[in-house]
């Protein structure tokens, strides 16, 4: 997502002469260090990548054969390069809306990502063309993710545990290299066959070097972690951190193995499904477990609950799904039913159930 509104700066490095955690708005130097590496290292690459830009109409080298997605910034098409016939992806950005520099931003980014085996991998190749800007990536060719999870059932769990892993495993790929991820959502996450064996993860308009100062400029959706919601430490905003990513897959985990979401925004004051999953974490009591949880097992539970912690220190990191893939995530079939009777669900203490309905999927 090039060339958006400003909603971000650099850290200041005085922040780190300032010394202590304190002064780094929670960032230890050694992680304010490991982001600013990682923007020198994208400011090289992007000044290199300017130089080897190709100044020509796409159709010139390139046959377009059918839409593959349309995002809010760019387009997505499957074309066959002219002389050699190989099928491509090329997302195309318009100059109107799109900065070279965002440009070579994103097209960088997914440069330096795309060995991973989860995310998509791009060809170094950037077109510069009289109305837009266009980078090459390998197709994808079943879709994302959003196609496959069933409203209100989600994906089987043998699936969702597989896309779990391997998203982690990409995430944990981009943290290693300073930076953060930022926009973790099925729509995001392109999908290699219909079993869903392989999926990878598209789209890094909006990764950024860890310690970035972030500010929210829209209401916050499911995946948007509770510290973005609250007033920020600098008046630039949060120094972005690995656990931002870490809330969104909890978030998604969630949306693949049940087919909602656990709440519409991270916020207390508005939205009851936080509030009760708040009390249900402080409890820890089976009794104050919230509707939208039923179906979960007691492990998917632990980890989710750690992934999703209010408190981004505490929070585990991306890499701890690893610690529960061999375990079972959903109640076993009729489980969560016979659990709902359990806990008087046809009613809060025998009442009437409540007619509130889960949040929607959208
Ligand atoms: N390599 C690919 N192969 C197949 N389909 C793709 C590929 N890359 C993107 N798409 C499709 O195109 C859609 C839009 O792409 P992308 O998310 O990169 O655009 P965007 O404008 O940055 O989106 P957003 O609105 O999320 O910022 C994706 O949701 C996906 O369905």
């Amino acid at each position: 997502m090039p060339g958006k509104q400003l909603e971000e700066g650099p850290m200041e490095v005085a922040a780190v002469e300032d010394g202590g955690d304190e002064g780094l708005g929670g960032l230890t130097v050694e992680e304010l260090q490991q982001g600013q590496e990682a923007a020198l290292a994208l400011e090289d690459m992007m000044a290199l990548s300017a130089q080897t830009l190709v100044r020509t109409e796409v159709e010139e080298l390139y046959k377009e054969v059918r839409s593959l997605g349309q995002g809010r910034y760019g387009r997505v098409l499957l074309v066959t390069h002219r002389q050699k016939g190989t099928p491509l992806a090329l997302k195309q950005l318009p100059k109107t809306s799109t900065s070279l520099r965002g440009f070579l931003y994103e097209f960088c980014v997914g440069l330096s990502l795309g060995t991973h085996s989860a995310i998509v991998a791009a060809y170094g190749i950037g077109i510069e063309s009289a109305n837009s800007y266009s980078f090459l990536t390998e197709p994808v060719l079943h879709g994302d993710l959003i196609t496959l999870i069933q409203p209100k059932v989600g994906l089987p769990q043998r699936a969702a545990q597989r896309c779990a892993h391997q998203l982690a495993s990409a995430l944990e790929h981009i943290h290693s290299h300073g930076l953060v991820y930022r926009d973790l959502k099925p729509e995001n996450v392109l999908v290699c066959d219909p079993a869903c064996q392989r999926v990878k993860l598209t789209d890094f308009g909006h990764t950024r070097p860890r310690g970035t100062l972030l500010r929210l400029t829209g209401p916050p959706i499911p995946y948007t972690a509770p510290e973005l919601c609250a007033p920020p430490p600098f008046p630039e905003g949060l120094p972005i951190q690995p656990a931002l990513d870490a809330w969104a897959l909890g978030v998604l985990v969630f949306c693949l193995l049940t087919g909602y979401f656990p709440w519409d925004q991270p916020l207390v004051e508005a939205d009851p499904f936080y509030e009760d999953f708040l009390i249900w974490q402080a409890s820890g009591q089976s009794q104050d477990r919230p509707q939208p949880w039923y179906g979960l097992s007691p492990a998917a539970d632990t980890l989710l609950w750690g992934l999703l912690d209010p408190h981004p220190r505490k929070r585990s990191p991306v890499s701890s799904i690893k610690g529960y893939l061999g375990q079972s995530w959903k109640q076993r079939e009729g489980k969560a039913e016979e659990l709902a009777k359990e806990l008087g669900e046809d009613g809060l203490g025998g009442q009437e159930a409540p007619k509130q309905k889960m949040p929607t999927w959208r």
